[in-house]
């Protein structure tokens, strides 16, 4: 069930180097948030903190709060993996695992949760495959590894993995960057219908990608290398493209620098 998220005073680290700067915004459900903005003005940063995976690096942290619902996610006895089961992530790269088959690819996190019910397990499957606009192409090979796809089927089957477990967000870095065209063209459909169940949030470098899939935009930039990433400006994202507020947002996306 999609839920809001929201973002305060979001400040994250890498060890002593500050990475972002006081970030605050809000994600509304049932939309599609993108990230834009120049290489290394922490775009990617602030995604992670959205479900604590920057705490598998080491010496990464974060101050501030993300609310999911009005619940603090990095609240004392918050167990990270469930949060990481709850606001899922699919990454620039399809990560399937190769050798496993296409079924066990997706229902991977239920097993990892206990759930042993064939009938049960068949059924998510089924389920988070259509859901991810994979069924169709596999539904007869689903014993096949999940290496043995295409690289747009790979990513789809990995949005199928992240949507079997039940997820409120799902989290993109990036999915397309390394699809073609056409692969890219399917993933950006299947949003439209994903965000009828989830909120989305989408970090992408494609500008006419955030254009076209998102309904808000959030630019970040950095003064200088070296600085932290900051949130220059959010807004919806037909308002972000054709009238921004700031000088620096327009001269981003209308390609005078970054
Ligand atoms: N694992 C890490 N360890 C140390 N510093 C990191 C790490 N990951 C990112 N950084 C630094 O944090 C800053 C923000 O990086 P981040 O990857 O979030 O930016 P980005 O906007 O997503 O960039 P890109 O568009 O190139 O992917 C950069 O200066 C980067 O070098």
């Amino acid at each position: 069930m999609a839920k809001r998220l929201d973002i305060k005073d979001l400040n994250v680290y890498y060890g002593k180097f500050h990475a972002v700067k006081d970030v605050t915004l809000s994600v509304p459900p049932h939309s599609i948030t993108a990230f834009i903005g120049p290489s290394g003005c922490g775009k990617s940063t602030v995604l992670r903190t959205l479900n604590r995976m920057h705490e598998e690096i080491p010496g990464a942290y974060a101050v501030g709060s993300v609310l999911l619902d009005g619940e603090d996610i990095y609240a004392k006895g918050i167990n990270p993996t469930a949060v990481r089961t709850t606001i899922g992530m699919v990454f620039q790269r399809p990560n399937p695992f190769p050798t496993m088959s296409i079924r066990d690819n997706v229902v991977a996190g239920l097993k990892l949760q206990g759930v042993r019910n064939k009938a049960q397990l068949a059924e998510v499957c089924e389920r988070s495959l259509r859901g991810a606009n994979l069924w169709e192409e596999v539904k007869d090979r689903l014993d096949k590894p999940g290496g043995g796809l295409s690289g747009g089927q790979q990513q789809r089957l990995c949005i199928a993995r992240a949507i079997a477990v039940s997820p409120d967000v799902l989290l993109m870095d990036e999915p397309c960057s390394a699809l073609d065209p056409i692969s890219t063209l399917a993933i950006e459909d299947l949003m439209q219908e994903l965000k009828k169940e989830y909120t989305i949030v989408i970090v992408t470098h494609n500008m006419q990608q955030a254009a076209r899939v998102s309904d808000q935009t959030a630019f970040f930039n950095l003064e200088a290398v070296g600085q932290p990433g900051q949130l220059v400006e959010i807004a919806d994202t037909e308002t972000m493209f054709s009238n921004p507020t700031k000088k620096e947002t327009e001269d981003y996306i209308s390609g005078r620098f970054g």
